[in-house]
């Protein structure tokens, strides 16, 4: 279960924020409404699945196969996806390294409160950077968070070329872009590393089935 959120402040206050806390004047209201009654009510736990990894390499494929497949199960389920959250919550930023680094603190901050809703929320951000990922960790109980690494080549993704954006970042008509002109950190520990460039959808999506079934996020086949 989630730990306290007033710990979890001062956790982040420790850990040096990335945003200063400036509402200081502020006090934490407690819901009568709690995280395991929502959860009790789901009839499952809330956690976060974290996919990883270059354009391209199959994030927001799987975090949508994977959604379809529990939801078809009865679960309450919810897909942060980079695109997407960048037409709304990270409108205003791009992509340097510092805009990333508040891209990836902003969903972690978003992700949790799904997860204290009692949801299973499946996130799809390249977060090239590990301490951004941990960051997102250590900001949730051990257990709420899962990592996938969606493993491709650099070679594969460009040839998938999905958007057509490897080839304009090729041309110079993209800047900052990732495994060309801006960095990506692979995982050194994740909970499952998924190479979608050997294997089909359907087995990708069935390795993070099981992973959720042996976490217990999911009831057993
Ligand atoms: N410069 C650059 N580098 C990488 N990606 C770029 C860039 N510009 C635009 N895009 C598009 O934005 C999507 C990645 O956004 P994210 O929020 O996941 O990026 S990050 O986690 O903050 O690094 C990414 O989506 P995916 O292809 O689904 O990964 C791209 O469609
Ligand atoms: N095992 C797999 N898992 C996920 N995607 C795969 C797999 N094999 C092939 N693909 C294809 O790779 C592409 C991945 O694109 P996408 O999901 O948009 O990647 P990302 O969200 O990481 O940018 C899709 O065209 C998808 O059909």
């Amino acid at each position: 279960m989630s730990s306290c959120p007033i710990a979890a402040v001062s956790c982040a206050q420790s850990r040096k924020p990335i945003v200063n806390i400036k509402s200081s004047n502020t006090v934490w209201h407690h819901a009568t409404v709690t995280r395991s009654r929502r959860e009790q009510l789901n009839g499952h736990k809330g956690v976060v699945v974290w996919f990883t990894g270059l354009s391209g390499s199959g994030k927001s494929t799987l975090a949508h196969a994977v959604e379809e497949r529990l939801y078809q199960s009865g679960c309450r389920t919810f897909v942060l996806d980079g695109d997407n959250v960048r037409h709304g919550l990270c409108a205003d930023l791009g992509f340097s390294d510092e805009a990333r680094t508040e891209n990836i603190r902003r969903v972690g901050e978003a992700a949790k409160l799904f997860v204290e809703a009692g949801t299973v929320v499946l996130t799809a951000f390249i977060s090239p950077f590990q301490n951004d990922r941990e960051r997102v960790r250590a900001l949730l109980a051990a257990d709420d968070f899962i990592e996938i690494y969606c493993h491709c080549s650099l070679e594969m993704c460009e040839q998938r070329d999905v958007k057509g954006l490897y080839k304009r970042a090729r041309a110079g008509e993209i800047s900052h872009f990732t495994g060309i002109s801006s960095p990506y950190e692979a995982p050194t520990a994740p909970d499952l590393k998924v190479n979608t460039d050997s294997l089909s959808l359907n087995d990708s999506v069935e390795l993070i089935l099981n992973l959720l079934r042996e976490r217990s996020v999911i009831a057993a086949a």
